[in-house]
Formats: structure tokens, C-alpha cells, sequence
């Protein structure tokens, strides 16, 4: 694991660089688009068939992590090579408890504009909005698999309750070895958004309150469990645990207030 830490930061980069080399070879509305400025560097710094060559495979396999190999937006909520076998094993349960349609897994994307179709909640949300292709959706951030946010979500519509599969990477740590309390405030904050979002529509986290009761080893698995309370006018109450998968541990305990939109539009 250490090695694969320390090796990350010069392959995130040259990730980063061959993104931009490669979106010059590819056309205008291929992803990712280069951000201002750095595609004069990167032109620069790749000048030379090693190093485009180099940019080259570096680009096929950025590419093959972000898209399916139908060409579709790639589904981060499905098992990769990161996934430990605790994380596979409650998916596999999830998946197995859907069969009946009890539960369903939601699936996740890079951006809010791949999740377009009848399963999302961000054309709904963005709808009459500028959805941009430049921005990457914070939990799914990171290039390579298993450094930071793991996690798949399964939403039981008839409890209002979302459970998130989670295994927090190394780039998440606060104190040594554990995951830092801001990032278990975001996939607490994305699981009990997810609900609310089911229940309300377009919503806003107004207040998000923790209890941290244990750390989080970096690499572990919990269960992060949201569900709504109650709705009054525009307000949606939610509560959460953050459970290890043994369901020994009580990680986390949550309350949350969201509030439904009128409209972006005033924003
Ligand atoms: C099928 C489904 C699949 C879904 C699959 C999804 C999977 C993936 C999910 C990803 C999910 C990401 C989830 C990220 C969620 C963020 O992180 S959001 C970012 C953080 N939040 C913000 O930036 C919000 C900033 N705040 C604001 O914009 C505004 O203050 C708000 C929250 C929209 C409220 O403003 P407002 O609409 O003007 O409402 P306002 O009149 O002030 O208040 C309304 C009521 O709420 C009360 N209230 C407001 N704030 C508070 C407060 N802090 N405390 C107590 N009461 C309050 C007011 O007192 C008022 O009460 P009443 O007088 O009606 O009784």
C-alpha cells in the first residue's frame, strides 16, 4: 500500500498532463476539456515522440476510467481493483437485498452533465442551468481508483433511507492512519443528500451536525446510514450512522436539516 501511495502524486500528474495532450488529439467536445492556460504548458512540456507517446498511454488509460467501453459515462459505483473484499461483500449483499426491488443502487458519475437519463437527479436539479464538463463532482474527484472516496449508494425508496458502501483511500487522512472528520462529513452529506434529493427534489444542506465517536481507519469499510425523518413546509429532517461493517463500531452519529429550492435561478 505505501508504495502505491508514494508513486500516486507524479502518475496523478502526468494523468493530469496526458488529459490535456490528449483533448488536443481528440475533438472539441471530448472530456476532459484542458483548463485555461496549462494546454500552453502542457504543449511545451510534451514536445517529442517519447513523450507523446508516453501521453498517449497515459491517455488511454485515463480515458478507459472515465468511460465505459460501450463510450457511455463511466459508472464509478461498481466494484473496481481497489474495492476490498469487506467492500465486496456488503455490494454483493445490497445487490442481492435489490433483486426484489427493495433497494436499488444508485449510480454515480464524474460529472453532474453525464448523469443525464431517467436516473438522475442533476438534470433535474440543473435543469435550465449551465451544466458545465469542466467541473468533476467532488466525491469522484481523483483519477485513480481507491485513493480517495469508495463508495456505492443504495436508496430504499418505501424507508426514505439511503445506505452508502464506503471505503475511505489514503488521500482522506486527517489524523495518521484515519480519515479526516471533513471527508466523513461529505459522504455523510452526499448519503443524506441522496435521501433528501428522493424525498424533496432539489435540496440545500442548511445544517449538518456530526458526533465522531470513533475514527475511521484509512482503508476500512462502513456503512454510512441516512434516512428522513420527517418533512415540514420545505424543510427535510434527516438522521445518520456511520457503522464498521461488522456493525461493531458506531463511527458517526448525524442530524441534518435540508431545505427544498424554490428555484436557482435567484443564486
Ligand atoms: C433517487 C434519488 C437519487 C439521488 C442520488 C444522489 C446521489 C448523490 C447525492 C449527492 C448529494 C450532494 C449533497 C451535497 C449538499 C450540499 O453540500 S449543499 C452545499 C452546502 N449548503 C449550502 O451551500 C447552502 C447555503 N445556504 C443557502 O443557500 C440557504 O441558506 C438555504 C439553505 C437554501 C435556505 O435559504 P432559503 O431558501 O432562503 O430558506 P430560509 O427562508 O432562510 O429558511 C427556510 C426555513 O428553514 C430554516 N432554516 C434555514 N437554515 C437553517 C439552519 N441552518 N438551521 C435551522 N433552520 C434553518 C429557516 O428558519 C426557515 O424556517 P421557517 O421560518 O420556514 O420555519
Amino acid at each position: 500500500m505505501l508504495s502505491q501511495v508514494q508513486c500516486v502524486p507524479s502518475s496523478l500528474c502526468c494523468s493530469f498532463l496526458s488529459q490535456l495532450v490528449f483533448t488536443r488529439l481528440l475533438s472539441e467536445n471530448s472530456r476532459p476539456q484542458p483548463s485555461n492556460g496549462a494546454s500552453r504548458d502542457t504543449e511545451v512540456f510534451f514536445h517529442g515522440p517519447v513523450h507523446l507517446c508516453t501521453a498517449g498511454v497515459r491517455a488511454a488509460f485515463v480515458l478507459s476510467t472515465q468511460f465505459s467501453q460501450s463510450g457511455q459515462p463511466k459508472d464509478y459505483a461498481l466494484p473496481n481493483a481497489s474495492w476490498s473484499q469487506g467492500m465486496l461483500n456488503l455490494y454483493n449483499e445490497f445487490v442481492e437485498k435489490s433483486k426484489d426491488g427493495t433497494w436499488k443502487r444508485i449510480p454515480s458519475y464524474r460529472h453532474s452533465s453525464d448523469s443525464r437519463g431517467k436516473e438522475s437527479y442533476f438534470l433535474q436539479f440543473l435543469e435550465g442551468e449551465k451544466m458545465s464538463k469542466d467541473t468533476r463532482l467532488f466525491l469522484r474527484s481523483l483519477d485513480e481508483e481507491g485513493l480517495g472516496f469508495e463508495y456505492v449508494m443504495f436508496l430504499n425508496p418505501s424507508e426514505k433511507r439511503m445506505v452508502t458502501v464506503y471505503q475511505p483511500g489514503p488521500y482522506l487522512e486527517g489524523h495518521p492512519g484515519f480519515a479526516h472528520g471533513g471527508s466523513t462529513a461529505a459522504i455523510i452529506d452526499s448519503t443524506i443528500g441522496g435521501c433528501a434529493i428522493f424525498v424533496a427534489g432539489r435540496v440545500m444542506t442548511a445544517n449538518l451536525s456530526i458526533d465522531f465517536k470513533n475514527p475511521i481507519p484509512l482503508g476500512s469499510v462502513v456503512l454510512v446510514d441516512g434516512k428522513v425523518n420527517r418533512m415540514e413546509g420545505r424543510k427535510v429532517f434527516l438522521s445518520c450512522q456511520v457503522w464498521s461493517a461488522d456493525g461493531q463500531t458506531l463511527h458517526a452519529e448525524a442530524t441534518a436539516l435540508f431545505i427544498q429550492l424554490d428555484s436557482l435561478s435567484r443564486r
